[in-house]
């Protein structure tokens, strides 16, 4: 798969201030990607970068093999980018918004007719044509800015938090919508909801205070086991045993340990032996084993095991 949008060693300094740092990836064309990451990781900076908006400090972007920097009027007709609070033209109907933003994409006459109609149907719009951006409810807002960044059919969509504020319903609408759109558009989606962004994106990268822990967290479940182990012994003792049983990659206290009995978490790699092994090197010992289960890692679970990781390879 060839790579629609590429960053290499990006980094993005803002006076002192550190905000991207050294990240790399490559989306090819139809994927829909999400990028996770909590606040001020670095999310904005980075869509913003690649929109042509911030230029990189170091590092480089390009977007359908337009470098970012260097023909940013060449990105700018390929990607379309809806900032979180996507900002209309209050005073402006919506059907005199979306041709308003198709003459400025560099449509006329009867294809800009033909492409607000495709996109006021797309996003259903139709019945909210003749009325007032500024009487909009949040989410007719959203299906205005996405609409409008449809317009032009854009290779590339990026969308900053596009289910931030709506109710239940228009979030079920936005995400029918981001679904639709793969494999025909190449969909970047920047998102602090760990649930939302599993059910729209097949592919998640991970970012924390500007750097990317993964390019694809949910790959990170077929190339590890987790178990989780429940051991009546002291912390060390299970450590020291577990530690040393061949295959395993970390041992980590669960956060909810129960009084009594201590709850770990192990993670290693995808063989199927590991558990029976670990169970035999605790039996050997003396430490009795109430409870040893595979889990199958969320979301959540891989976000808090990379983010986990990541503070402590920095201590
Ligand atoms: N214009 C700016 N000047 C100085 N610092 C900035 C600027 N914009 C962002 N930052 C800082 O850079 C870091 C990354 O911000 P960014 O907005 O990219 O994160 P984010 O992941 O998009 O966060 P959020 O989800 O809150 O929008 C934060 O620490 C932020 O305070």
């Amino acid at each position: 798969m060839s790579s629609l949008v590429l960053a290499q060693h990006v980094t993005k300094w803002y006076g002192p201030r550190r905000a991207v740092s050294d990240v790399s990836f490559a989306i090819g064309q139809g994927e829909i990607v999400g990028l996770l990451g909590p606040n001020g990781s670095g999310k904005s900076t980075i869509f913003r970068m690649l929109t042509g908006y911030l230029v990189p400090t170091s590092g480089r972007m390009e977007v359908a093999g337009h470098d970012v920097v260097a023909d940013s009027l060449a990105v700018r007709r390929v990607i379309s980018y809806v900032p979180e609070d996507a900002p209309l033209y209050d005073h402006m109907r919506v059907g005199e918004f979306l041709h308003f933003m198709a003459s400025l994409k560099g449509s006329r006459g009867a294809a800009a007719k033909a492409a607000v109609e495709a996109a006021a149907e797309r996003l259903d719009l139709t019945c909210v044509m003749s009325l007032l951006t500024a009487k909009l409810s949040r989410g007719f807002r959203q299906r205005v800015s996405i609409a409008q960044a449809l317009l032009g059919n854009p290779k590339v969509l990026v969308l900053d938090e596009p289910t931030s504020g709506l109710d239940p319903h228009q979030v079920i609408a936005v995400r029918d919508l981001i679904q639709s759109l793969a494999g025909s558009h190449t969909v970047l989606i920047a998102s602090h909801i760990l649930s939302e962004i599993e059910k729209v994106a097949s592919r998640v990268m991970i970012l924390l205070d500007g750097t990317l822990l993964t390019a694809d967290a949910l790959q990170e479940r077929a190339e590890e086991t987790l178990l989780r182990l429940a051991a009546a012994a002291s912390e060390a003792t299970v450590r020291d045993i577990v530690s040393a049983v061949a295959g395993v990659r970390d041992v980590t206290v669960e956060p909810s340990a129960a009084s009594g009995t201590m709850h770990y978490l192990i993670r290693a790699e995808p063989r199927v032996a590991v558990a029976a092994d670990v169970v035999a090197a605790l039996v050997e010992a003396g430490v009795g084993v109430s409870e040893l289960a595979e889990v199958r890692p969320d979301l959540e679970r891989i976000f808090l095991d990379l983010t986990r990781r990541a503070s402590r390879m920095a201590a």
